[in-house]
């Protein structure tokens, strides 16, 4: 594997590629990586002739209070990882290199930016879109994986991928989770022993909710109480988004009908942001085995 850190050096390698005719896959990432970011780059591996990792810290998508300066970083052995699974490039840019000047241009989704998780990270979604946007213009890739983890930034990617018609496909992985149920997330380190313990209770209230849908509850509105009061019961748990929402829109839904819904939650222990989230099919409701 080699790794560029500038736009130059890396289209300078993926040109000949395209040239013949090789398809590239894109895996976006934060770095510190975990076995969720390996199945992106497996699944980038198996569909496309050249997969190239991107590791990135972007400071547009962090607001002034957030954890920019101390997100975890350990290129060496994210490295080590990317190799092993096979990947040919890895572009891991400076600040500089990705924004030598202040950027003027910004790439917005702003309704399905605004709520959910937008509401409590005002600004978040259009530091995503538009360093995404940089990444594609800059990769060229005929496919790019994000994870259903982070089902509103997927949304927001396929949303900006159709309306600007971005030559890309993108490509939604399932998550992957600890032997508990908490989705794997570079910034479960930062959970203590006592909070990443105190953490499973957020799969667990995933289940609660199809537990709830799955005995005829129909309405929306109780079954998001009923899981902000499930977690409320963990004291070290702040929920701050408990939403059941139309899974293609992210609208909100009056009841809970025959059509799948998607249950996003959004969760505080301590100082770490911990998101989760599930689609439920209320015509094929199974308590899921998450724990
Ligand atoms: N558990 C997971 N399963 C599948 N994909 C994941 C998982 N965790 C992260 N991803 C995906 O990996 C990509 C890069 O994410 P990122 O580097 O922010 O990691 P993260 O673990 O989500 O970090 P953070 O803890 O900062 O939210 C995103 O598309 C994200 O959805
Ligand atoms: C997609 C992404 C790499 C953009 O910075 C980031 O938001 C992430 O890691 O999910
Ligand atoms: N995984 C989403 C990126 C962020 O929280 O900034």
């Amino acid at each position: 594997m080699q790794t560029f850190t500038t736009i130059a050096d890396l289209r300078a390698a993926l040109a000949p590629h395209r040239l013949d005719g090789r398809t590239i896959g894109l895996v976006p990432t934060m770095g510190y990586l975990h076995v969720g970011h390996m199945e992106l780059a497996r699944r980038a591996r198996a569909e496309n002739d050249i997969v190239v990792a991107t590791i990135f810290v972007n400071p547009l998508q962090f607001g002034a209070n957030e954890d920019l300066a101390r997100y975890p970083r350990d290129l060496a052995r994210d490295q080590a990882m990317l190799e092993a699974e096979g990947v040919h490039y890895l572009f891991a840019p400076g600040v500089a290199d990705m924004y030598p000047r202040p950027m003027e241009t910004v790439v917005d989704v702003p309704k399905l930016g605004a709520e959910l998780e937008g509401s409590v990270r005002p600004g978040h979604f259009a530091g995503v879109a538009t360093v995404v946007t940089k990444l594609f213009n800059i990769a060229g890739p005929d496919r790019a994986y994000f994870g259903e983890k982070d089902f509103q930034q997927l949304t927001i990617i396929r949303r900006m991928a159709e309306d600007l018609a971005q030559p890309v496909e993108v490509v939604g992985v399932p998550t992957v989770r600890e032997a508990d149920g908490l989705a794997c997330s570079s910034r479960n380190v930062y959970l203590s022993a006592e909070e990443r313990a105190a953490a499973a209770i957020v799969p667990r209230a995933l289940n609660e909710a199809e537990r709830l849908i799955a005995a005829g509850e129909t309405d929306a509105a109780r079954v998001e109480e009923a899981v902000t009061a499930f977690l409320r019961a963990e004291p070290l748990a702040r929920p701050e988004v408990v939403a059941l929402r139309d899974p293609e829109t992210l609208a909100d839904i009056d009841g809970i009908g025959e059509n799948p819904v998607l249950l996003l939650l959004f969760v505080r222990f301590g100082s770490t942001k911990l998101l989760d989230n599930r689609v439920i099919d209320p015509k094929n409701v199974k308590i899921a085995k998450v724990a």
